[in-house]
């Protein structure tokens, strides 16, 4: 049951107009920042997709409809397994509608919160995946921007899909360095912050809180409050408790962490660290969202 507000009045059925196909409202997903979401179905084929339901009376500023309009023009021009597949976009006299790609397993967070700490195969896994859709990104000249657990879905394959492209943007030159970004992401960056110019390389250093994070069950910068927290990471203030992780994974984290964004490596580099010549599962099974797996080999009997 579904006790939203009435500004968030969803019809039973959703028609697209340009394709004339319609949904009917399913499960409620959660909110998602203006957005109520929903398991939305094609009634004609059955397909379910995830819903962003935005209500118009909260787009009524400028600023608001071109943040959206920056979303769904960078979202839609995008194309890769590991990025949520973008549908569909239209509106109706109450609501903009966004048709994603349904990640039935949600998001490394819920992962993250329900295991604490996962196992290197495990993060070479995920990261890998992460990092082959940043160099996608990247060559497109399309900074994410905040880079964080909760924008990493996962389907009920385990695959990664790299979601929520509200803060992404698009670099006009190679030499571009962008000067404002509005909203906060999670996982921000030391140039962010001192609002000195940023490109790339913000991606970079949300790659090493990830990683941190991920291995050490907390983020590296953490405080009880965003002042705090903003100071570390202005000192580049963090610690990596020596003997949890291996050594290369350290120098990776490391180097991702950099204070000055042209000493990180990019997202090629990362990709061809030594931290990936381990071992790397070739699939998960969804027992990874509460317990550790257990990778079993085979010896002739
Ligand atoms: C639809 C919004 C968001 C999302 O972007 N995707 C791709 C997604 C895909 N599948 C399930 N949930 C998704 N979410 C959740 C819904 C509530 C908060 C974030």
């Amino acid at each position: 049951m579904d006790t939203a507000k009435d500004e968030f009045n969803i019809p039973n059925v959703i028609v697209d107009p340009r394709t004339r196909t319609q949904y009917s409202k399913g499960k409620f997903l959660g909110k998602g920042g203006f957005a109520r979401c929903y398991e939305l179905i094609d009634t004609t084929s059955g397909q379910t997709f995830a819903g962003k339901v935005v209500p118009k009376s909260m787009l009524v500023k400028p600023h608001q409809k071109e943040k959206m309009q920056q979303e769904v023009t960078i979202h839609q021009s995008l194309n890769h397994k590991h990025i949520v597949q973008f549908f569909s976009y239209f509106e109706d006299e109450n609501n903009v509608y966004i048709i994603l790609e349904l990640c039935r397993r949600r998001s490394l967070m819920e992962l993250h919160r329900r295991r604490k700490t996962v196992t290197e195969p495990e993060t070479r896994y995920f990261v890998k995946q992460i990092v082959e859709a940043c160099i996608y990104l990247h060559e497109k000249r399309i900074i994410h921007r905040d880079l964080k657990l909760g924008n990493l879905f996962l389907n009920d394959q385990m695959e990664i899909k790299i979601g929520d492209f509200g803060l992404a943007t698009r670099v006009e030159s190679e030499s571009d360095r962008k000067r404002t970004l509005c909203g906060t992401p999670n996982y921000i960056a030391p140039e962010v912050i001192n609002k000195k110019g940023h490109s790339y390389e913000v991606d970079v250093w949300s790659m090493g809180c990830i990683l941190y994070t991920l291995l050490l069950g907390k983020p590296p910068f953490e405080t009880s409050s965003l002042k705090d927290t903003y100071s570390k990471i202005r000192k580049n203030d963090y610690l990596i408790p020596e003997n949890r992780i291996s050594r290369e994974v350290v120098l990776l984290i490391q180097r991702c962490l950099r204070h000055e964004p042209y000493d990180r490596p990019t997202m090629q580099q990362i990709y061809m660290d030594p931290f990936f010549t381990g071992f790397i599962p070739a699939t998960l099974p969804t027992s990874v969202c509460t317990v550790a797996p257990r990778y079993s080999v085979m010896v002739p009997l």
